[in-house]
């Protein structure tokens, strides 16, 4: 089996005279979580829904799991798994009566209990769609998006709307599909979620790739210059530097001991991220 899940060279679309995608290049490993983000408007969904086979494209090539989108067979289609921005599932139905729903159209579906329970709806199985939390719907669109055993799944936004327990439990349940071999495509506005979960990200400006990487590492990210600061008798100081190692022995010293309210910290994802937004928009 090919290690590229994706593979996008030169990929371009215009909507009338509005060019949204403008020559992006992708490549997305099989087995990994791979985040997108970039600003309102940069090109990102418009990317994904042609990577889904939603969407026509103007130019350019796109593979995904080994077929062109555009042309996909029927069995590629059950290989994809969805889970879109807005919520898609609603209605009279319970929960498990949506689910198994959907399994149907799939060839070997996953167990309906067991997917309940990795998304945590068990207890809810029995409830109608309508009468639960915007988070609990959204566990259903989930369950509906991996019913089919994807291979590779699309989420768009996944989180919006959860309180901070139940986006923590979402990651573990994208960490779990992940550990079982599945490639997630991440689309999402939340830096921390992205840098929790992505094993690599790209940056998407004005529908190009401007940076992709690590979040560990992107940007520069890992070998920045560290900021010490702690508080001095004069009030609180904070000092740049390569060699913050150096900069906390010389306090250390200087304090005889405990340096007060000592931090150490390098540029955060958002930091990078807000920083290559500027850069862009400085260039164009
Ligand atoms: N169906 C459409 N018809 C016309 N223009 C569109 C259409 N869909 C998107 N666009 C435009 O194309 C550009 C890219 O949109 P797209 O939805 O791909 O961006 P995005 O990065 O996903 O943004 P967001 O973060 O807001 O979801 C935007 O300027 C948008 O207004």
């Amino acid at each position: 089996m090919a290690e590229t899940a994706v593979r996008v060279r030169g990929l371009r679309k215009a909507y009338k005279d509005h060019v949204a995608v403008n020559g992006l290049d992708l490549d997305i490993r099989r087995g990994e979580i791979f985040g997108i983000l970039g600003p309102n408007g940069a090109g990102k969904s418009t990317t994904v829904e042609i990577l889904e086979g939603h969407r026509s494209r103007d130019g350019g090539e796109v593979e995904v799991l080994g077929e062109d989108p555009g042309r996909a067979s029927r069995q590629w289609k059950s290989w994809i798994g969805i889970v879109w921005q807005n919520e898609v599932v609603s209605g009279e139905l319970t929960v498990a009566e949506t689910v198994r729903h959907y399994a149907q159209y799939f060839p070997d579906p996953r167990d309906l209990e067991e997917i309940l329970h990795v998304v945590g709806l068990t207890e809810k199985a029995g409830a109608r769609v309508t009468g639960l939390s915007g988070g609990q719907r959204r566990r259903v669109d989930v369950a509906v998006g991996v019913i089919g055993r994807p291979e590779l799944l699309f989420l768009d936004e996944p989180t919006t709307g959860f309180d901070p327990a139940a986006r923590r439990q979402f990651w573990d349940l994208i960490r779990s599909l992940a550990d079982d071999g599945t490639t997630i495509v991440l689309t999402s506005h939340y830096l921390d979620e992205v840098e929790a979960l992505a094993d690599r990200l790209a940056v998407v400006v004005g529908g190009k790739v401007v940076a992709e990487g690590d979040p560990a590492t992107l940007g520069g990210r890992a070998s920045a210059q560290a900021t010490v600061s702690w508080l001095a008798p004069e009030g609180p100081r904070e000092y740049r530097t390569d060699t913050p190692t150096g900069v906390i022995n010389d306090l250390a010293a200087h304090f005889r001991g405990e340096i007060p309210e000592l931090t150490v910290s390098r540029p955060s994802l958002e930091d990078i991220y807000l920083g290559l937004i500027k850069e862009q928009e400085t260039a164009a």
